[in-house]
């Protein structure tokens, strides 16, 4: 009988493929880097072409090391957000750039929105805010700035991630869940359909939107060509949503945050759609038989790329894992404080123009402190984030953290010091994935509950808060003074 659900869990930096039964042991993995194209200040795109090719690559990989793919009952897809693709739907080939989640190119555009007084508007049909962010502005803008889009007529489909993976390996469906298309700002949240309006005031004509479905499911089958047979397609997620149900946050209060790119903290709600009044965002956490779930998130542009900044731009460090040692190495920050505003600031602040900082430099500062401060950078920005759910009345209890970042302890260690609350981190951490195995194994029918489902999870390890008020105050003071020159 096959047992074993086939996860695809397509990131901003790499695409991975892992093989799951259904005790959620990995059987088998692939991973595969994407490039990341920065063709000017504040762009940043993807070769949506390449990232189809290493969807096959991995899923490929993973099949040859299970031997054949007969074992697989379903796939199950997570995906980067808001990152748009546009192809061409005869043929599957991308039309143009996809325009990635962290681009800023529509920074005008919804500055221009904001003063016209559209923004409540907007964060009162879709939860969300008017900010580069969101998919909404990224297409509008391709529509009028890239002539081939309205030269390809009705061979042109759009669609977030998931929705172009799951095309091409069916050869035609046009599908999104609802926990990627509720990151558009063109979804009514409350309805979980696309709204006319919102389509209007972003200028995107409803008919090249894919259907928006459930999270879990039976939606369609892989091309029997592509991996020696016809496999159904039962998950679909926005890859914090899918990190969300990984971490077993199915209980209204139950909160996640995954380090990865960025930093998404989502804290689940239940059926009641949160309102934030604190510039937090409303989100749907998951679909299924039309019903949505949500959660309250609040979404930090910048965790992991710091690191990869700290590497690849600065040479500060040789590698990611070097910075722990590093942080370790001297007994405080020296005085240093890092704003990685590097993409504009994210949420409690929604600064699209603020921009990176380093604050507090002497001669007695060293390459330890600046690694030291960009780590520290982490648990400053989740407190803010932690101080704007509380007034939202949500106080979170624990923090269940995942992503690639959470590999570091000295970060685990420094949340649960910093946020005062003890930190759960799942011994196998990549908990997106884990989501999405949840999600295909509901929708393929080996699991009949979501709950039933999440013994997937795993055992997990216990950061302990242990650090005193005064040194927090100490750093949040440090802190607050660096973001308002970032903010300028
Ligand atoms: N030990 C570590 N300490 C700090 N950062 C790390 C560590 N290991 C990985 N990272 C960072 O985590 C990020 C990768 O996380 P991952 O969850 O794979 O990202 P994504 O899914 O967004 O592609 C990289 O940006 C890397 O710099
Ligand atoms: O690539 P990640 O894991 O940092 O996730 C990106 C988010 O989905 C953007 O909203």
């Amino acid at each position: 009988m096959a047992d074993r659900v086939l996860v695809i869990d397509e990131g901003t930096t790499s695409t991975r493929a892992m093989l799951f039964d259904a005790s959620g042991n990995v059987l088998a993995s692939a991973q595969a880097e994407l490039t990341q194209g920065y063709p000017g200040p504040g762009l940043v795109e993807h070769d949506a072409a390449e990232i189809w090719d290493k969807v096959l690559e991995t899923c490929r990989a993973v099949i040859a090391q299970a031997g054949d793919a007969d074992g697989i009952a379903a796939i199950g897809i997570t995906n980067q957000r808001e990152t748009v693709v546009f192809w061409d739907r005869e043929t599957g080939e991308p039309l143009a750039p996809a325009i990635v989640w962290q681009d800023r190119r529509t920074a005008d555009i919804c500055r221009r929105l904001k003063e016209d007084g559209e923004e409540p508007g907007v964060r009162a049909l879709s939860g969300l805010l008017l900010d580069p962010y969101f998919s909404g502005s990224k297409i509008g803008w391709a529509l009028e700035h890239w002539p081939q889009l309205r030269e390809a007529g009705t061979r042109l489909a759009i669609g977030t991630v998931e929705s172009y993976l799951v095309h091409r390996l069916t050869g035609g469906l046009h599908i999104s869940d609802a926990t990627n298309a509720s990151r558009t700002a063109l979804m009514a949240i409350g309805s979980g359909g696309w709204d006319d309006g919102l389509c209007d005031l972003f200028r995107v004509p409803r008919r090249l939107l894919p259907e928006i479905v459930d999270s879990a499911g039976r939606f369609g089958e892989t091309l029997p060509e592509l991996f020696g047979r016809a496999i159904p397609i039962c998950g679909l997620a926005g890859d914090q949503q899918a990190a969300s149900i990984g971490q077993r946050c199915l209980t209204p209060g139950d909160t996640k945050a995954t380090y990865g790119t960025g930093a998404f903290v989502l804290t689940h709600t239940g059926t009641t759609l949160p309102r934030s009044r604190h510039r937090l965002l409303g989100t749907v956490a998951w679909q299924l038989g039309g019903a949505r779930s949500y959660a309250l998130e609040g979404s930090v542009f910048v965790a992991g790329s710091l690191v990869k900044w700290l590497r690849d731009s600065l040479k500060l460090i040789e590698s990611a894992a070097e910075t722990e040692g590093l942080a370790r190495s001297v007994t405080d920050n020296g005085g240093c404080y890092l704003v990685p505003a590097l993409s504009g600031l994210g949420a409690p602040h929604w600064e699209p123009g603020a921009q990176g900082v380093i604050a507090g430099l002497g001669f007695a500062t060293s390459r330890a402190h600046v690694v030291r401060a960009a780590l520290e950078s982490m648990a400053h920005q989740t407190y803010d984030l932690k101080a704007a759910f509380a007034a939202d009345g949500f106080d979170w209890t624990t923090l269940r953290i995942d992503g690639g970042m959470a590999a570091n302890d000295w970060i685990a260690q420094d949340l649960a010091d910093m946020l005062d609350v003890p930190v759960e981190r799942p011994a196998f951490i990549e908990t997106t994935a884990v989501g999405a195995a949840m999600l295909a194994g509901l929708g393929c029918g080996l699991f009949g509950k979501l709950d039933e489902a999440a013994t997937m999870r795993g055992a997990v390890d216990e950061f302990q808060p242990a650090a005193n008020a005064t040194l927090r105050d100490t750093r949040l003071a440090g802190w607050r003074k660096a973001v308002t020159a970032a903010i300028g």
